[in-house]
């Protein structure tokens, strides 16, 4: 049987870390391989750094906004990280979802708890830490996208952020990216290879007991 004929029950892959970790980093590498995995997009009422554009990062609204979807429920959670809100439009990740797809979350500590609350079987978690608190400050800086008064807010955070660690599946310590790309990946393989996961896997087997020998 094809692998695209397979009926497979669709996972939420939640990737969190402190900020300047390199979570997204690794997320857009692993869609960029895995055209199988769908970006949940989330809406934020920060505005956009340079270089990214609304509708590929983050879908930017006003605070007006975020309340009317608050109000509608049509966040699947939402929260507030570093001064601004952030969440999880419910849609997309639904239809993505019914259709076997797997989708991918680069959330924090709070969207994870409230997403594996919901639906644990179906929510594998992976935390990022950093190797040093000093490399972390020096990623930051580094990507020079942050005024430094915000990127000391962060690094205030980065700690918070931390002590959550316990509450996921996974833990990369992202010190060598190609190292820490490949652990991710393996996570992902094998979480997808679940056999609660192969829809399949049943009536296959019912036909291969079927067949005459
Ligand atoms: N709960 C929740 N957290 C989110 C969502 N979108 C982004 N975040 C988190 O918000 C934090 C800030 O994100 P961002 O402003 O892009 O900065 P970054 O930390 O440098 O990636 C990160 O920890 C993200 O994982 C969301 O929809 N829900
Ligand atoms: N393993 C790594 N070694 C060195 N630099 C890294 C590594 N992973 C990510 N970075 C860099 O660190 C900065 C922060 O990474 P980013 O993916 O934006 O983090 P986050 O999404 O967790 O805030 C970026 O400039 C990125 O290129």
């Amino acid at each position: 049987m094809p692998n695209s004929q397979r009926l497979r029950r669709g996972l939420m892959l939640i990737v969190s870390s402190p900020s300047g970790a390199g979570k997204t980093s690794l997320c857009r590498r692993l869609m960029a391989d895995h055209p199988d995995l769908d970006l949940s997009i989330s809406v934020t009422t920060r505005s956009a750094r340079p270089g990214e554009k609304d509708g590929r990062e983050y879908h930017f609204i006003s605070e007006d906004a975020m309340n009317g979807l608050v109000k509608d429920d049509a966040l699947l959670e939402w929260a507030a990280v570093h001064d601004h809100r952030y969440g999880s439009p419910r849609e997309p990740v639904e239809n993505a979802l019914s259709k076997g797809q797997n989708v991918l979350f680069d959330i924090d500590w709070q969207g994870a708890q409230r997403i594996s609350a919901k639906a644990p079987s179906d929510v594998v978690r992976v935390f990022i830490l950093p190797p040093s608190m000093e490399e972390l400050k020096r990623r930051l800086y580094a990507r020079a996208q942050d005024a430094d008064d915000v990127i000391q807010r962060r690094l205030s955070r980065a700690k918070g952020e931390i002590a959550h660690w316990a509450e996921y599946d996974y833990v990369i310590l992202n010190d060598d990216f190609d190292r820490s790309y490949a652990e991710l990946v393996h996570i992902y393989h094998s979480e997808t290879a679940r056999r609660s996961r192969g829809l399949w896997i049943a009536p296959f087997v019912d036909e291969l007991m079927g067949e005459e020998i």
